[in-house]
């Protein structure tokens, strides 16, 4: 059987509406229609392939996406594609390039944090791209630690101007996107200084280059940080470095929305909290989420259609050998991965409408739930990332030898995504986040103030310090009640623990610092819980489709099963679970992938990606992957010749080298 008749062959197991699955997994048939319209422009234009990407030099690479980025532009508004759509095309351009900064924080910044004033202003030139911006935060010094930021930003009342100054060689900017070559301006994060008093980090829109030659404004110094990991993959962004000698901006130029500088100089502070400067780390924060989803889709994509066309072993009487996907092991490995890519996606879809209402309550001046954002954003900012990078490295290995091939289109998704892990907030600093948040809630209960949101169950905790688990045959575990009672009561007893012991330490902070890594382990045990239970929420949703929401079940508990088996030390040194139970879920979690095994090409298939987007040879729709892999291999630049340059210089010396001695 060829490639091309086994994924054909898979996909006639299917037990469900694929094409249902389809909408629900793109959130609404709109988004479904869009998303599929943009993602074939793409992959018809060939102003936007991608083949040998990986093999330019940093130069050629980089032109490479600023031509991408133009092209973009101009089919952008050649075809008056709306914001939406837009956002849509320059996803599945697939390149990291300086237009995710301009869109994703330069012009979210202004939004959140300048007044209408300067939103008139900027907001007109940034959408028409007159001005390029980037979001200069981290410095060479410090980047977790936003309030140890150098760069001055000093009040001048005789000028009424502020003076932007890199005081020391630690100050300098030191890694925002898109700076480095092509921003005009920026969202520079500095200290304000009025009247010799210094008040925070505020953002200042600063113009870093000419606007008719580009040539940085004098006092400016400022260029790219250097290659980063991998071939292609984020060496399309210019990273940037920038340092300040006393550059003087207009005092309208500060982000005022927070806090006001007047004529005279003094602060005057608005009713929104000091918070709402980290906002715009909260709004991309919840959108990495969802691309977690989709990076993990696309690695476990190639994975699982690659399962299903590699053959090894098992061949009886001379037939043929067994799909790689039928053995036990690449299936426990495999469909937790796929879990996770939807599980991924239903927080990702529930944080965005969380985002969303938070905005909208600001909008109204009720800050309430801005800690539970900011708490929401952070850990699942961190769970999603750090679960996708070892998921893209697993989908590797899943795909044996072939999956170290750059042509299969993992190493380059990895050296992409891998980053993640810690721009936007490194990951364990965002967790001790989290943790902060559950401590501050477990301490507030005896005060009588009850927990909501996603922090809800804390007000149950003496149920949950008590319950015992309900669970007796392994179909038990299907029972969303049983599940989600499993995994709140690990979550607050563990809470419940850290803060036991934090209340032990006379300084709390001492505390903290020397709990941090048990207190990290009850933020993953809270967000694992906040997945979980979106999940179980989604399949509540009256989901059309025949056998769609079967298949969505099946996904859930294999996520939580898994997570279950992953962290059973938790589960049990809490005594959430008996040895039993665990045993019994185990149980269910093997009769799960079974079930799971014959629709699971139908399930990537649900993902919609075009060969373009998923840049696999791997990955391929139609399984034709051998054929294609041997095509491509013949592409490489060694192969242009049959006998490589150098051979005159260093092969023949060598092996006439060796022929003398042999003859001596
Ligand atoms: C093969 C294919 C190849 C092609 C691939 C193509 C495409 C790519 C594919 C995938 C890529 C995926 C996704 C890409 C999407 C987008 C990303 C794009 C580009 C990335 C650009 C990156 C940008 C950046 O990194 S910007 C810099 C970000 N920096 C940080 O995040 C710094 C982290 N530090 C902090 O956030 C904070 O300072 C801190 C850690 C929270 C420390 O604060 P703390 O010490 O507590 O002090 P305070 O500052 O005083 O805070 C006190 C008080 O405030 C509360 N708080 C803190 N933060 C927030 C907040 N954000 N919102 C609300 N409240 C906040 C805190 O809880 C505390 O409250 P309390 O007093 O009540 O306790
Ligand atoms: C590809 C990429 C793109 C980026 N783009 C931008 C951009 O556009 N704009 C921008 O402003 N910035 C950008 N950044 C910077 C990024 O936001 C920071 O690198 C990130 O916030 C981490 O900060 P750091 O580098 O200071 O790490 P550090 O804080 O120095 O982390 C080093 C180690 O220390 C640990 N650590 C730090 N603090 C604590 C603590 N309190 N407790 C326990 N452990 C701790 C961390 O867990 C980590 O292991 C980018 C970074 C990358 C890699």
């Amino acid at each position: 059987m060829k490639g091309v008749d086994h994924l054909a062959h898979e996909r006639n197991k299917t037990e469900f509406d694929v094409d249902a699955m389809k909408i629900v997994w793109a959130g609404s048939r709109h988004a479904f229609e869009l998303s599929d319209r943009m993602a074939r422009l793409v992959a018809s234009d060939p102003a936007f392939q991608k083949d040998g990407r990986i093999r330019l030099g940093r130069k050629e690479l980089f032109k490479n996406t600023l031509r991408k980025a133009a092209h973009a532009w101009k089919r952008i508004l050649e075809l008056h594609l709306t914001e939406e759509e837009a956002g849509w095309l320059r996803n599945f351009v697939d390149e990291p390039s300086f237009t995710d900064l301009h869109w994703g924080m330069f012009v979210p910044a202004i939004k959140g944090q300048g007044t209408d004033e300067q939103q008139q202003k900027w907001l007109p030139l940034a959408y028409k791209m007159q001005i390029i911006g980037s979001y200069a935060q981290t410095e060479l010094g410090h980047g977790s630690n936003v309030q140890g930021l150098e760069t001055t930003a000093t009040f001048d009342p005789e000028t009424d101007e502020f003076v932007i100054h890199s005081p020391t060689l630690t100050s300098s900017k030191w890694w925002p996107g898109g700076l480095g070559k092509v921003s005009t301006h920026a969202i520079v994060y500095a200290r304000l200084i009025t009247n010799g008093q210094e008040h925070g980090v505020h953002g200042f829109i600063v113009q870093l280059r000419s606007l008719d030659d580009h040539m940085p404004i004098p006092g400016i110094t400022i260029g790219d940080i250097g290659m980063k990991f991998g071939n292609g993959a984020y060496n399309t962004m210019d990273n940037g470095v920038l340092t300040f000698d006393h550059i003087r901006i207009p005092r309208n130029q500060m982000l005022m929305r927070v806090l006001q500088v007047t004529r005279e100089g003094k602060c005057v502070k608005s009713n929104v909290p000091r918070q709402l400067i980290y906002g715009t780390m909260v709004f991309v924060r919840q959108t990495i989420v969802a691309d977690a989803s989709t990076a993990l889709a696309r690695a476990v994509c190639i994975a699982t259609r690659y399962s299903a066309v590699r053959r090894q072993f098992g061949s009886q009487d001379g037939g043929m050998e067994t799909q790689v996907i039928d053995y036990k092991t690449q299936q426990s490995r495999l469909f937790p991965l796929l879990a996770s890519a939807y599980a991924f996606r239903f927080v990702g879809e529930w944080l965005k409408w969380l985002y969303t209402d938070v905005t909208q309550r600001l909008q109204a001046n009720d800050f309430s739930i801005l800690p539970e954002a900011h708490a929401c954003t952070a850990g699942l900012k961190s769970l999603t990332t750090t679960a996708t990078a070892d998921a893209i490295e697993e989908c590797r290995k899943l795909c044996g030898g072939h999956g170290y091939l750059c042509a299969s289109g993992l190493p380059e998704l990895f050296a992409v995504y891998v980053p993640a892990c810690t721009y936007e907030g490194d990951n364990v600093v965002l967790l001790l986040q989290v943790a902060r948040f559950l401590m501050k809630t477990v301490s507030q209960l005896g005060s009588g103030k009850k927990p909501v949101g996603t922090t809800a169950y804390l007000g149950r905790v003496q149920d949950l310090l008590q319950c015992c688990c309900d669970v007796q045959t392994a179909e038990d575990w299907l029972k969303p009640s049983v599940v989600l009672e499993a995994f709140e009561a690990r979550s607050a007893r563990m809470c419940v623990a850290r803060a036991q012991n934090l209340s032990k330490f006379e300084n709390p902070e001492d505390g903290f610092a020397e709990l941090s890594a048990d207190l990290v382990e009850a933020s993953v045990a809270h967000c694992q819980l906040i997945v979980v239970s979106k999940f179980i929420d989604k399949l509540q949703q009256d989901i059309p489709g025949k056998g769609v929401n079967r298949q969505l079940q099946n996904l859930c508990y294999i996520y939580a099963l898994n997570l279950l088996h992953k962290y059973l030390g938790d589960f049990l040194s809490t005594g959430c679970i008996t040895p039993k139970q665990a045993s019994l879920a185990n149980d269910q979690l093997r009769s799960l992938y079974s079930q799971i095994r014959p629709n699971a090409i139908a399930l990537v298939d649900a993902f919609n990606y075009t060969d373009h987007y998923l840049g696999s040879v791997l990955g391929r729709y139609d399984g034709n992957v051998y054929p294609k892999l041997y095509e491509e291999a013949w592409k490489d630049p060694l192969n242009d010749s049959v006998v490589p340059d150098g051979y005159h210089e260093y092969i023949h010396p060598m092996l006439k080298q060796q022929l003398r001695n042999a003859r001596l």
